[in-house]
């Protein structure tokens, strides 16, 4: 226990609430599953309540007025927290690069879209240091236009407004990005123990010849990417461009938008090194109240202006870093450069012979002039081959570096928003980019006759329950609400590279295709493949219900689109393949993977909770979705019938579980030792896991029979609807 809550556990008289961590289930048996993931973000932590709907809200906003007020602000130093030259837009921009910096697009979590730099741990990570600052800067402004404009919208716009302030036009700004209460449960930001951990350390992220874990793409707990000073704090450019090229990549940056992200970064603003990093206080979280939620104050010396610490490393990049301008590539290229130490004590290289009036002024006083600096990433940019061809070219032709800066910034602070149908106000740029998974728009709608023609045609079709289940399945399970990508929307399972993932069974997905693409060829109306193949899962999961005594209409919307492969990028397309997929009871081959990520991890990235989750998987094993047509986990004689059965013999004791394999089981009849049918680990999860069994009693029940056939067709509709952002 900390010192600073006195209150809870020693006292032998006073024990209230369990209001510390410490002593959770999960202590106790780390190994569980945790279920937490997909129960966070709810109503309950949620001020704003259940019936705001930010989109409407931001409808009201007035952008022009805000703009205005951001620029102005840019130049409004405050005492408490002193403007670098008068101007913060390199403090505000370093904040909008750190908030959607931290997405990776392995499991495109992370990023600008939630506003979480307010939650710990990342208001705490030392690469954020004095970002806090920023933030409390923006406050009136946010107080100003309140629940109309998010955190998470209010950062990345000051980010741009800091850039126009300097004389650079941006490409543009969406807004959309709904605030988070409390921090992400489900994202993964490495196992070290300790902030910095070089790698090695316990909990490294590093194994072999320096290769990263997945899916994280900073080199070190509490960094966003790289390690300014070198690869574990030794100056080597061509080592730190190795890991530039590697944690860029995992955000979708080429070497070219590297470059650009990284010198067009610089080319504004400074680092921040004249003093002592021991004379800094705690991180915000670990920070005491009288400190109201700031971190890395410095209550010894003055720690302000031009002796504030952030880094370590001490001086601007340029000449005038309250422009924009080509003077990054003019001090890179035209000087060499040499290793210095900052007044912190930090690596950072600096001119040999410059020029005096090539040197930056004091931040405080106009008549001092400092050397410039670069860190090391900056100096990779300058010593790699690839990198430095890159900088020649952008140094020599300016206008071509403004545009692929404009748009890589726009890619970087927009891209975990998602789709363009999640973009909202004035300043959303109207030509589609190809890293959007641009979707064209349809123009025909149906009515519920029509609706009901189709499924009736594709019923008839000769094709099984499950063939058109799973079909659909495939096509939406793509979708991952952490940067909104993937689903049904475009049908790109008809298109490279995923018509050809082992996990969307290619031999039967191309059978179903060809009959779906015989019906579309003969309907009165240009119904897409997207639609048509949500619809034929939906026509089979009605038809499963009727034929279990429950008459349902399954909800079915059209208006999905069918994307080209020139809309297509197929490379960024990889990271969606599905290397394992729970509810189609399906591992890829020779892939490692415990229950839980079976389960939980896809479960959490569609958006369901634990009851949907359970519900679903019910459903789909009775309707014989298991891949390839195996029967493991199909523990119903009535294969096609969206019966309750897979609970009711989960939790029938005449039955016991006999191990076959690692990950297989016998369903054993006590009595008579005959094997009834076949299940997996994942299938036993919900009849031992105490949570999730208390769900399968539930759809267990006699009286629960329908309302289990509702609550599958209810999570069914939202994972087919999970991309529909036009109908939200
Ligand atoms: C290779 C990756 C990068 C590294 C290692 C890096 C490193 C750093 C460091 C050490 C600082 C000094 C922080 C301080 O002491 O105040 C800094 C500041 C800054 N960085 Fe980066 N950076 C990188 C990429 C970027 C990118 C991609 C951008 C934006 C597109 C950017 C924008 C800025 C800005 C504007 C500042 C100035 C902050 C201020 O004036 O207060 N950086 N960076």
């Amino acid at each position: 226990m900390d010192k600073k809550s006195p209150a809870t556990g020693k006292c032998p008289i006073m024990h209230g609430g369990n209001t510390a961590n410490g002593n959770s289930n999960m202590d106790w048996w780390p190994n569980n599953l945790n279920l937490d993931i997909l129960h966070q973000h709810d109503r309950k932590t949620n001020p704003l309540g259940d019936d705001f709907n930010y989109a409407e809200a931001f409808k009201k906003l007035d952008l022009d007025a805000v703009k205005n007020d951001l620029k102005a602000l840019m130049t409004q130093s405050q005492d408490w927290w002193p403007a670098d030259w008068g101007h913060y837009g390199g403090l505000m921009i370093r904040m909008a690069w750190h908030s959607a910096g931290t997405y990776r697009i392995a499991d495109g979590r992370g990023g600008a879209g939630t506003g979480n730099q307010r939650f710990a741990p990342i208001n705490s990570w030392p690469d954020n240091a004095n970002l806090d600052k920023a933030r409390r800067l923006l406050w009136p402004i946010k107080k100003k236009y309140g629940n109309s404009l998010s955190w998470a919208d209010l950062i990345i716009l000051a980010g741009n407004m800091a850039y126009e302030s300097m004389g650079f036009k941006t490409f543009g700004f969406a807004g959309g990005r709904e605030d988070i209460w409390h921090p992400e449960k489900d994202t993964y930001w490495g196992s070290e123990k300790e902030w910095l951990a070089k790698s090695g350390s316990e909990g490294s992220r590093y194994s072999g010849e320096r290769d990263l874990e997945n899916p994280l793409a900073a080199v070190m707990m509490g960094l966003i990417y790289v390690n300014p000073e070198g690869v574990d704090g030794n100056p080597d450019p061509l080592k730190t461009a190795h890991d530039m090229r590697i944690t860029f990549a995992r955000m979708a940056m080429n070497d070219e938008e590297t470059v650009a992200l990284t010198a067009g970064g610089h080319t504004v603003g400074k680092c921040h090194g004249n003093g002592r990093a021991e004379n800094l206080g705690p991180e915000p979280e670990a920070a005491d109240v009288e400190e109201q939620g700031l971190g890395w104050n410095n209550h010894k010396t003055r720690g302000i202006g031009r002796d504030t610490v952030t880094s370590g490393i001490e001086g601007a990049w340029t000449t005038h870093p309250t422009q924009w301008d080509n003077g990054y590539f003019e001090l890179l290229l035209n000087y060499d450069w040499e290793l210095k130490k900052s007044p912190a004590g930090a690596w950072q290289w600096e001119p040999i012979n410059i020029k005096e009036e090539h040197k930056p002024a004091d931040v405080e006083d106009p008549s001092i002039r400092h050397n410039p600096i670069m860190t090391d990433a900056d100096m990779a940019l300058k010593m790699d081959p690839e990198y430095r061809k890159i900088s020649e070219r952008f140094y020599n032709d300016p206008a071509y570096f403004d545009d692929v800066f404009a748009r890589a910034w726009f890619k970087l602070t927009h891209r975990d928003l998602g789709p363009k149908a999640r973009y909202l106000g004035t300043d959303v740029p109207a030509e589609d980019l190809i890293w959007q998974d641009p979707v064209p728009a349809v123009s025909y709608t149906l009515n519920d006759a029509e609706i009901t023609d189709i499924k009736n045609t594709i019923l008839a079709s000769g094709l099984s329950v499950a063939e058109l289940v799973a079909t659909a399945w495939d096509s939406a399970r793509t979708f991952r609400g952490s940067d909104k990508r993937g689903g049904a929307n475009g049908s790109r399972i008809r298109l490279a590279p995923q018509k050809d993932w082992e996990g969307n069974e290619p031999e039967r997905l191309q059978k179903v295709l060809k009959v779906l693409e015989g019906i579309q060829a003969k309907l009165a109306k240009p119904v897409s493949m997207a639609d048509l193949i949500v619809l034929a899962g939906t026509a089979a999961v009605e038809k499963a219900a009727n034929d279990a005594g429950v008459n349902v209409t399954v909800p079915f919307a059209p208006g999905r689109g069918d994307a080209t492969a020139e809309m297509t990028d197929v490379e960024s397309f990889e990271v969606l393949e599905p290397l394992h997929d729970g509810f189609r009871n399906w591992v890829k081959k020779d892939y490692v993977v415990t229950p839980e990520e079976m389960l939980l991890d896809r479960t959490q990235l569609m958006g369901l909770t634990a009851p949907e989750m359970t519900a679903l998987i019910g459903g789909m094993r009775v309707l014989g979705t298991n891949h390839g047509g195996t029967q493991h986990g199909i523990f119903t004689d009535r294969v096609g019938v969206l019966s309750n059965d897979f609970f009711v013999n989960l939790t029938d004791m005449n039955y016991r579980w006999e191990p076959t394999g690692k990950n297989t089981y016998n369903i054993v009849e006590r009595n008579s030792g005959k094997t009834r049918w076949t299940a997996t680990r994942v299938d036993l999860v919900f009849g031992s896991n105490s949570i999730l069994r208390s769900y399968a009693e539930v759809y267990a029940q006699d009286d629960n029979r329908a309302k289990f056939v509702h609550d599958f067709i209810n999570a069914w509709v939202k994972v087919m609807n999970a991309d529909r952002f036009d109908l939200k």
